[in-house]
């Protein structure tokens, strides 16, 4: 007998904008970067670019009537809920999306005009046509370079971060979006300027030149969460989010800069319930090895962090922690995400440095576990000696194997794998009894 089918109706986003051969940028970011939003991605290809992570090796623009086709085909069929705009190449081709500005919802407008490479995407005589564009859109989404050929202004801080925004309001945008990637500051800015207020997003810069498609991402992804709902101020904050996980998590393939990673966020939720169960096979290990002595009365913390964990609410513990009792150890709850608070933070702090750091675990601290260390020969650092929690990623080495905790009485065991974990603990555990 034939299957009951179970059909699912996700929001449809259309990406109007160039191909990249080289799948960082353009289109193919863009339908990547929806689907990991939960949206359905449609496309109009403006340009086929023969493009790698090296640069732009050509171009092929498509007959007008051409793209034509492609957006009506699009919207005689589907329900768009939102529009994105990246590289429309020509002044022809913006000012042809431009006449469909009535029926395009939720546009955002990417102004691509170079590449990360260096390489141009706009002739330039078409700079000027933009801003009959950029008057319909939702959002505009400039980077500094950008802002300065759409306004005249290079903004190199915060308040001409916010005046360029201003410019591209009253020439018509609902809001825009000046991205300080290329501003040359210690946290990254980008500015969101409406016609009420301005809202300053800033984190911490990530020192890669892999940021190859960072502006299609972000412009894909605010477009999705727009067709899902959000408002314009949440939708901007969850790209912005996205982004400097997809930067620092980026993707190392080709010889040239790397991509940012598209598909981060929806992986990293796909992976945690490996994750907690990673955790469980820890403690059921440690539990059976029966790891007692490196036990004090505030219990063990098994912590285990999905793969491009950001948060402590991305680290999975036994909730309450594995307990001493009479017969044995045993977890109290169990393993949630978001359970453990200062493990968790220790082990994000030190995935600063060595992102591969996936699990720790927080045992006892008195001179018999120093001791311990100290037989064994593994790396440790000292909190109170080498600086505070937040200053882990500071301290810590290639080699580090341990974290001592005094004021909370802890020493924290790393580990990039959970049999690696596991075999420590209990190899401490066995160095002490
Ligand atoms: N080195 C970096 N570290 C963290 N975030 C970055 C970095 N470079 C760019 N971003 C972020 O990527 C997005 C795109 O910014 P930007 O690079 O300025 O635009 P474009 O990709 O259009 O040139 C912004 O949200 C920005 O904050
Ligand atoms: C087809 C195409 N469209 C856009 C970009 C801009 O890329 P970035 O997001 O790195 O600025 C690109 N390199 N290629």
């Amino acid at each position: 007998m034939a299957r009951q089918e179970a059909p699912v109706s996700p929001p449809v986003v259309l990406t109007i904008a160039g191909s990249d051969s080289g799948g960082g940028a353009g289109i193919q970011a863009d339908l990547k970067t929806i689907e990991a939003g939960g949206a359905f991605g449609t496309s109009a290809i403006t340009s086929v670019t023969a493009q790698n992570t090296r640069g732009v090796h050509g171009s092929h623009l498509l007959p007008i009537e051409d793209i034509e086709a492609q957006i009506d085909a699009v919207f005689d069929d589907f329900d768009v809920a939102a529009v994105k705009t990246g590289m429309l190449a020509t002044e022809d081709v913006i000012e042809t999306v431009r006449g469909y500005a009535d029926r395009l919802p939720n546009l955002v407008v990417d102004p691509v005009m170079v590449a990360a490479s260096g390489d141009r995407l706009l002739e330039p005589d078409a700079e000027d046509a933009y801003e009959a564009l950029i008057a319909e859109s939702t959002l505009v989404t400039p980077n500094a370079d950008e802002a300065a050929v759409l306004t005249g202004i290079d903004p190199e801080n915060e308040g001409e971060a916010r005046e360029v925004g201003q410019r591209l309001v009253e020439m018509g945008a609902d809001a825009a979006l000046v991205k300080g990637g290329h501003i040359p500051v210690p946290e990254v800015t980008d500015v969101l300027v409406t016609d009420e207020d301005v809202t300053t997003i800033r984190h911490p810069r990530v020192d890669t030149d892999s940021t190859h498609g960072s502006g299609c991402t972000l412009s894909s992804a605010v477009a999705t969460r727009l067709s899902h709902g959000d408002n314009l101020a949440a939708a901007v904050e969850s790209g912005v989010d996205l982004l400097s996980r997809a930067i620092r998590y980026n993707l190392d393939v080709g010889e040239g800069a790397g991509a940012v990673h598209h598909t981060v966020e929806a992986r990293d939720r796909a992976a945690r319930e490996r994750t907690a169960e990673t955790v469980e096979g820890i403690v059921a290990a440690l539990i059976d090895r029966d790891v007692t002595p490196v036990v004090d009365a505030a219990g063990l913390d098994v912590v285990g962090a999905t793969p491009y964990a950001e948060h402590e609410h991305d680290v999975a513990a036994v909730e309450g922690r594995v307990a001493r009792t009479l017969s044995g150890l045993r977890p109290n709850r169990g393993v949630r995400f978001g359970a453990s608070g200062r493990t968790a933070e220790l082990l994000l702090n030190a995935r600063e440095e060595r992102p591969a750091l996936s699990f720790a675990c927080r045992c006892r601290n008195d001179s018999r576990v120093e001791a311990a260390l100290k037989e064994l020969e593994w790396g440790t650092i000292d909190l109170e000696r080498d600086g505070g929690p937040g200053r882990v990623e500071d301290a810590i080495g290639p080699e580090t194997v341990a974290l001592l905790d005094r004021r909370a009485s802890s020493t924290i065991v790393l580990a990039e794998r959970a049999p690696t974990l596991r075999e420590r603990v209990v190899t401490l555990a066995e160095t002490i009894a």
